[in-house]
């Protein structure tokens, strides 16, 4: 069975398709990435898991059962900021969740404010909480009820690094007790350290399910970024220039360009014979961002 399903899943504003026919299946205990653009279809999509909106056509399963169902007492979300009572403390707000859901356990609410780390300011109001610690809270609220499915939508938003990397490690030993994570983003980086698979989503439509390394390396077979220095760092750029290539400054006086794998011997070659002596030739791994939105473009062109 798995934790999350996602059938034909389509979602229709007036004429607009905000999520167009989307179906992805996620097993129990896997950290799955959700990426795309913004407007892409993303909150949408976690909206209809979590049944804050019915879906137009097709079903979301959680753990097995359609939603909106019992099976949502399973899941916790963060979607969009979280929401809070800003003159109520950080604990206050915890107990007010708790005894909504009718299971008031004072020892668990300790227990999710320490993992946040949130524990010294549990007794200070919302209204004097920072934007990373309005975050951790609302982490700490999903994993009240001790989940087995969560689902985030850009939990790590207008986070610093050092506010990010915290959530990251918060959600691996989320990860490592067996739940079930779907986490959206726009800023890729993140996501790239902690998952493995990702779904790509753009104007509604999944365009990628798979590895994250077959993504990143699915690009890097098409294109590669070298990056090149030369004595005559004037000459070398005109050359590439001249051979056809976007030149692109770098950092240290160097420069780059994006060629297919295959071609860049070839290169090397023809700026030796042409005279150029180069004297630092690079090849740069992809990054996510790269690669997320090179596919998210060739996907876009038409066919
Ligand atoms: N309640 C609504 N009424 C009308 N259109 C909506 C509604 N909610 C979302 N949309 C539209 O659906 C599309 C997808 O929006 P959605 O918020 O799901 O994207 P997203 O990927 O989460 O983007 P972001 O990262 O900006 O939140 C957008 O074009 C948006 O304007």
């Amino acid at each position: 069975m798995s934790a999350i399903r996602a059938t034909h899943l389509t979602k229709r504003y007036r004429r607009a398709h905000a999520v167009d026919d989307v179906s992805f299946e996620i097993q129990p205990g896997e950290i799955v990435g959700f990426l795309g653009p913004n407007g892409a279809g993303k909150t949408t999509t976690l909206r209809m898991l979590a049944g804050l909106v019915r879906p137009t056509a097709g079903e979301a399963r959680i753990l097995g059962a359609r939603v909106p169902g019992p099976s949502l007492l399973s899941v916790g979300t963060m979607i969009e900021e979280p929401s809070f009572y800003p003159y109520l403390s950080g604990w206050d707000n915890l107990r007010h969740t708790a005894l909504l859901h009718g299971a008031l356990d004072e020892a668990r609410i300790r227990e999710v404010l320490a993992f946040v780390r949130l524990e010294d300011a549990a007794r200070k109001k919302l209204s004097a909480y920072s934007q990373g610690m309005r975050q951790r809270l609302g982490l700490a609220r999903a994993l009240l009820s001790r989940p087995k499915v969560l689902l985030l939508d850009e939990p790590t938003n207008g986070l610093d690094p050092v506010g990010i990397a915290e959530i990251r490690e918060n959600l691996r030993e989320v990860a490592r007790g067996g739940v079930t994570i779907l986490i959206s983003s726009h800023i890729l980086a993140e996501i790239e350290k902690l998952v493995e698979r990702v779904l790509v989503i753009e104007q509604g439509k999944l365009l990628f399910d798979g590895p994250l390394r077959s993504l990143t390396g699915r690009l890097e077979a098409a294109s590669v970024t070298y990056v090149l220095a030369a004595t005559d760092l004037a000459a070398l750029r005109q050359a590439l220039r001249g051979y056809g290539y976007t030149v692109a400054e770098e950092a240290g006086g160097r420069l780059s360009v994006q060629l297919p794998e295959a071609d860049a011997a070839g290169l090397l070659a023809r700026l030796a014979s042409d005279g150029h002596s180069v004297t630092e030739a690079r090849r740069r791994e992809a990054s996510l961002e790269d690669a997320y939105l090179r596919l998210v473009r060739a996907d876009q062109r038409p066919a």
